[in-house]
C-alpha cells in the first residue's frame, strides 16, 4: 500500500492523539519536524565535543540517535555492548583502517534512560587537538551520523519530554552561570522547581476549567453540587494572590540572570575610571589629569561577593557645547537613570555650605546634575529639612544610590573625620576612599555588595524566582484571562473559555504548548555539544 505524507501524517495523529510529539506536530509551524518518521534530521544519530574545545587532559564525544549502539560496535571492534551507564576502558579504533585512535572510557546509555532519551553514547578520550579531529572523521563517516547542531541534544531532551521549557532554561544558565549566586539560580531552575511551581498552577487552572465544563453541561440535570462555581471562585481569587505575588518580584531573578547594572556618575575628574579599574583589577578605563578623559560609556562585568555586576564609567557631567562631549554627556545621564545602582562620585574636597546639609546638597547635586528622573525628587529638592518624614522620603530616592567621597589622600586625618561625621549624618549610603592608595575601597565594595545582595535577593531563599521576561508576559497574560473570567459570573461559557486561555499561558512558559519560533529563540544560545 502506497501512503502519501499527509495520509500518514493523518494516521499517526489519529493513532497517537495524545502523544507529546504528535502535540507538537500539531500545533507547530513547520508540522513534520517535531515527529521523528517524518524528519530524516531526528531520525539521524548526532555527535558533538561536549567539553571544552581547548587543549585538556579529557575530552567528552558525546553520540545520540537511533545508531548510537552501531558506533560503539565499530569504534571498539566489537559486537557485545557495555553493560549500560557504566565505565569502560577500551581501545578506540578507525573501522577502516583498523588503526587505534586512542585509549578511553565508554558509557553506554540506551533509551529512554539518558539525558536525550535516545540511545546515547560517550566517549572520553584524551583532549589532544588529533584525538579529537580523529574522532569527529570516524564518527561523521559512519552512515547516518552527522555533526550536532548548536543545543541539539537539549532540544531531543525537550522533544522526548526529558526536560520541560524552564528546564532547558535553567541548564542554559547554569552553563553561563558565572557567580555563585547565578548557579544557585540557575541550578535550583533546572532541577525542576519553576516547572514544578508552573506546572501546579495549570492543573489547578484546568481543574477549574473541569469542574465549570461540567456545570455547563449538567447542571441542568441536578448532579452537579450547587456550590461549585463558589468553590471554583475562591480557588482562583487565590490562585491570582500566588500569581500576583510571584510577579510582584522586583524582577530579582532577572537581574541576578542578566547581571546588576552599576553607573557610576560625577562630574569630571573626581575618579570614576580610577575606580572602575579598582574595583576590575584592570586598567579597563583611561586615567588621566585632564577633564574630560573619558567620553563613551566603559562596560566591565565583575563578581562581586557571588552577584553578578555590570559596571560602566562614564563621561563626567557637564555643560558643554562641544558635540562629542554633549553626546557623552548624554550617554552618561541615559546609564545613569537606567542603572540599578548608582554610584555618585565626588571630590572629598567639598565646600562648607555642602558639608552642613549634605542629604539636600546631594539631592540638589543629583537633581542639577540630571542624574535623578525629575519625577522621582519630586517635591524634596531645596526642601530638605531634619523632619522624620522627610527623612523618609530621602532614604527612598537615595535608595539605590552610593556616594564615593575620592581622594582621601588629600585630606588631613582631621578633615577625613570630619567629613566621616557629616556622611554618617547623611540618608545616604556613603564612603570615603582614595583610589590613588586603596583606603577605603573594601569598604566600598562592602557596601555594593550589601545593595546588590538586596536587589537579588537569595535565590535559595522562598519559592524559585522568575527568571525570564517571556515567563512574565504569560504569566501575566494569564493574570489577565483570570480576571476576564471573574469578569463573566454569568457567562459561564465564556468564563470557561477565559480560564482554558489562563492555561494555555502556563503552558506556554514550561513548553506544553509550543511553537518552533520559541523554540528556535531558546536554542540559540546553547552551545555545540549542549
Ligand atoms: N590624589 C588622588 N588623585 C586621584 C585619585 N583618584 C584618581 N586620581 C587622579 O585624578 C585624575 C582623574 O582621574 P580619573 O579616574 O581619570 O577621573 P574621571 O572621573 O574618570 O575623569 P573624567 O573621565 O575626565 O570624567 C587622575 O590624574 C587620577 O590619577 C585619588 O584617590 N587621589
Ligand atoms: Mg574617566
Amino acid at each position: 500500500m502506497k501512503v502519501s505524507f499527509h495520509g500518514l501524517y493523518k494516521l499517526v495523529i489519529q493513532s497517537f492523539p495524545n502523544s507529546q510529539h504528535v502535540l507538537l506536530l500539531k500545533r507547530s509551524k513547520i508540522s513534520c519536524c517535531r515527529y521523528r518518521i517524518f524528519c530524516s534530521q531526528c531520525s539521524d544519530t548526532i555527535f558533538a565535543l561536549s567539553s571544552g574545545h581547548e587543549k585538556c587532559g579529557v575530552a567528552v564525544i558525546r553520540v545520540s540517535g537511533p545508531r548510537s549502539e552501531s558506533s560503539l560496535k565499530a569504534l571498539c571492534r566489537t559486537e557485545k555492548l557495555p553493560k549500560p551507564r557504566f565505565t569502560h576502558l577500551r581501545k578506540l579504533f578507525n573501522p577502516v583502517t583498523l588503526e587505534p585512535i586512542d585509549k578511553g572510557l565508554v558509557i553506554w546509555f540506551p533509551g529512554p534512560d539518558s539525558f536525550t532519551g535516545e540511545d546515547c553514547t560517550e566517549y572520553h578520550v584524551h583532549g589532544g587537538q588529533a584525538v579529537i579531529t580523529e574522532m569527529a572523521n570516524v564518527l561523521g563517516g559512519l552512515d547516518g551520523f552527522r555533526h550536532a547542531e548548536a543545543g541539539e541534544f537539549t532540544k531531543r531532551a525537550f522533544t522526548n519530554g526529558k526536560l520541560d521549557l524552564t528546564e532547558v532554561e535553567g541548564l542554559g544558565d547554569l552553563i553561563h552561570a558565572e557567580t555563585e549566586a547565578q548557579r544557585k539560580q540557575a541550578l535550583r531552575q533546572m532541577d525542576g522547581e519553576l516547572s514544578r511551581m508552573y506546572t501546579t498552577w495549570r492543573k489547578q487552572i484546568i481543574s477549574y476549567t473541569a469542574s465549570v465544563e461540567a456545570y455547563i453541561d449538567f447542571a441542568e440535570e441536578d448532579n452537579i453540587e450547587d456550590d461549585v462555581l463558589n468553590q471554583v471562585n475562591i480557588g482562583i481569587e487565590q490562585l491570582l494572590s500566588e500569581l500576583e505575588s510571584h510577579l510582584r518580584d522586583n524582577r530579582q531573578g532577572e537581574i541576578l540572570r542578566s547581571g546588576v547594572q552599576v553607573a557610576i556618575v560625577g562630574e569630571p575628574n573626581v575618579g570614576k575610571s580610577s575606580l572602575l579599574n579598582s574595583v576590575c583589577q584592570r586598567p579597563a578605563a583611561i586615567v588621566s589629569p585632564l577633564a574630560g578623559t573619558t567620553r563613551d560609556v566603559v562596560e566591565t562585568g565583575v563578581n562581586i561577593g557571588g552577584y553578578p555586576v555590570l559596571l560602566s564609567d562614564t563621561a563626567g557631567l557637564r555643560e558643554t557645547q562641544d558635540s562629542i562631549e554633549k553626546e557623552g554627556v548624554r550617554r552618561a545621564l541615559h546609564r545613569a537613570q537606567q542603572a540599578d545602582i548608582k554610584v555618585l562620585m565626588m571630590d572629598c574636597d567639598l565646600n562648607q555650605n555642602a558639608k552642613k546639609e549634605l542629604s539636600s546638597f546631594i539631592l540638589q547635586r543629583i537633581t542639577d546634575l540630571g542624574i535623578a528622573l525629575t519625577s522621582d525628587v519630586e517635591g524634596q529638592t531645596g526642601n530638605c529639612s531634619t523632619k522624620e518624614n522627610d527623612s523618609t522620603e530621602l532614604k527612598n530616592i537615595f535608595e539605590n544610590y552610593v556616594l564615593v567621597f575620592n581622594k582621601m589622600d588629600k585630606l588631613s586625618k582631621e578633615e577625613v573625620i570630619k567629613l566621616q561625621t557629616v556622611t554618617d549624618l547623611c540618608d545616604i549610603t556613603s564612603c570615603i576612599i582614595s583610589c590613588e592608595s586603596g583606603e577605603g575601597l573594601d569598604d566600598f565594595v562592602t557596601l555594593l555588595k550589601e545593595k546588590v545582595a538586596k536587589i537579588c535577593g537569595n535565590p535559595l531563599a522562598g519559592s524559585p524566582s522568575l527568571t525570564q521576561t517571556r515567563h512574565r508576559q504569560h504569566l501575566q497574560a494569564c493574570v489577565s484571562h483570570l480576571h476576564q473570567y471573574q469578569k463573566q459570573p454569568e457567562d459561564v461559557v465564556i468564563a470557561a473559555f477565559s480560564l482554558q486561555n489562563a492555561a494555555r499561558e502556563i503552558g506556554k512558559i514550561t513548553g506544553k504548548i509550543t511553537s518552533e519560533d520559541i523554540l528556535d529563540v531558546i536554542f540559540r544560545d546553547f552551545c555545540i555539544g549542549k
